[in-house]
């Protein structure tokens, strides 16, 4: 019963391992965009692919009434598959919104020409993507462009959350998911005429505390992980949770960030306690080997200062809360080094040529006395990283 047309940016591993099931089993048919062409060859070939859960039998789940457009070199098909959409989805990486604007603006246009009003979710790790991605197109628009835009689409802003990774077999590559996920979405930016529901979303009326949450506890806790297994020359996220130390200190990390949520929020404890343990599990799962060069990915993108790392140090700041861990994960993630990472290339370059407390002040864009405390951080924890583990502050 296939009933309605999703446009989705990205078949990459959130895009087939969550949107693309949800979406499914919500009934839609599922055109692909992406820029990759061994995946669209291999959607385009088959109409399906396979899904494989991380659960005790290994279950596995066919997702089918799907192809694939190249929208880098077949321009015409995807502009024709977006006036066709119902709806329109993204998991691209936050880093590349910009770059679906202009063809997501083209599209529009011509969907404008139908009745219905469209809803676009960006599910990126970043906080309010679909706003973001609005001013993107936005800024490309004319006057009269944006005010058609706004009669006829609705951009909602969503979290989501699973552990999802790719294998290959036999040539074909299969997405590999823990059963977990959670896709919230903002109540409050969907029309109320929407002729769908997104089965097994969870639809909040304030997204603010959710993707916080997920970014500050979920996010940040992984780039911790990394940032501090890498430290240490692990190569895998579940390396870096068996180490006794790194779990302890990680553990300190998030409950400073726990507090955050607790004063801004009211959160009760006992439920962001087992949100917490929760995740653990879930990043320490022994059937996941999840590389530290993955979730460490897009080091400048994570030290930005409304993400994971620099944003829940900050705001505990601004409560005149203890963020002492916080600091030193943040320092950890300065010190990251992967020459495959063209992030992480420019990161240490910059570093090399303007010294830590610069370098900290303009890509995090943290006040000068706290960036040269955790420039600092750095030059303790380069000369002996055994110090993220001192009790008290480093000095
Ligand atoms: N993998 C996860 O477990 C997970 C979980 C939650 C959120 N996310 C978020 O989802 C997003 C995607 O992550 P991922 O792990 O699936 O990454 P990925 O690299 O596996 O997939 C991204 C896909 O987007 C495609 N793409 C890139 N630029 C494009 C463009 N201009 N036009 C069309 N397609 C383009 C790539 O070719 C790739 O297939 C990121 O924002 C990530 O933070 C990932
Ligand atoms: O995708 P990123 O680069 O923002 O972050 C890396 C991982 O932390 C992330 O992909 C998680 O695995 C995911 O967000 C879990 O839901």
């Amino acid at each position: 019963m296939v009933k309605m047309n999703a446009v989705h940016f990205g078949a990459g591993n959130i895009g087939r391992g969550l949107i693309g099931e949800v979406l499914h089993d919500s009934h839609f048919y599922i055109q692909f965009l992406d820029t990759d062409p061994q995946i669209i060859k291999q959607l385009r070939d088959d109409r399906s692919y396979e899904i494989r859960y991380l659960d005790r039998q290994l279950s596995t789940k066919t997702i089918d009434n799907v192809s694939a457009i190249n929208s880098a070199t077949d321009r015409e098909h995807a502009l024709r598959a977006l006036a066709d959409a119902d709806i329109i989805t993204t998991s691209v990486g936050a880093n590349n919104l910009e770059k679906i604007a202009a063809l997501l603006h083209d599209g529009m246009l011509s969907l404008c020409h139908n009745s219905r009003r469209v809803n676009v979710l960006a599910n990126e790790n970043m906080i309010n993507a679909s706003s973001s991605l609005r001013e993107h197109i936005y800024d490309l628009s004319e006057p009269e462009e944006r005010r058609l835009f706004d009669q006829h689409f609705s951009f909602v802003d969503t979290a989501i959350d699973r552990q999802s990774l790719s294998c290959v077999v036999e040539g074909k590559k299969v997405a590999v998911v823990e059963p977990y996920f959670e896709w919230v979405i903002s109540n409050n930016q969907i029309p109320t005429d929407t002729p769908y529901r997104i089965q097994g979303a969870s639809y909040v009326d304030d997204m603010t505390p959710f993707i916080e949450r997920k970014l500050f506890i979920v996010n940040a806790s992984h780039a911790a992980f990394a940032y501090t297994g890498a430290l240490f020359h692990y190569e895998t996220v579940q390396q870096a949770i068996s180490d006794t130390d790194i779990n302890t200190a990680v553990r300190s990390f998030l409950m400073e960030n726990f507090q955050y949520f607790v004063n801004q929020y009211s959160w009760a404890e006992e439920e962001m306690l087992e949100f917490i343990k929760q995740t653990l599990n879930r990043h320490g799962n022994p059937q996941i080997a999840d590389e530290i060069k993955r979730v460490g990915r897009s080091p400048l993108r994570k030290l930005d200062q409304h993400d994971r790392l620099v944003c829940p140090v900050l705001k505990l700041e601004q409560l005149g809360l203890k963020n002492e861990m916080g600091k030193r994960m943040i320092a950890a993630a300065y010190l990251y080094e992967n020459s495959q990472d063209p992030e992480a290339v420019v990161l240490q370059k910059e570093i090399q040529r303007y010294g830590y407390a610069s370098t900290i002040c303009k890509r995090s864009n943290i006040a000068e006395p706290l960036a040269r405390e955790i420039a600092g951080l750095c030059f303790a924890l380069k000369k002996n990283a055994q110090l993220l583990f001192k009790n008290g502050e480093i000095r």
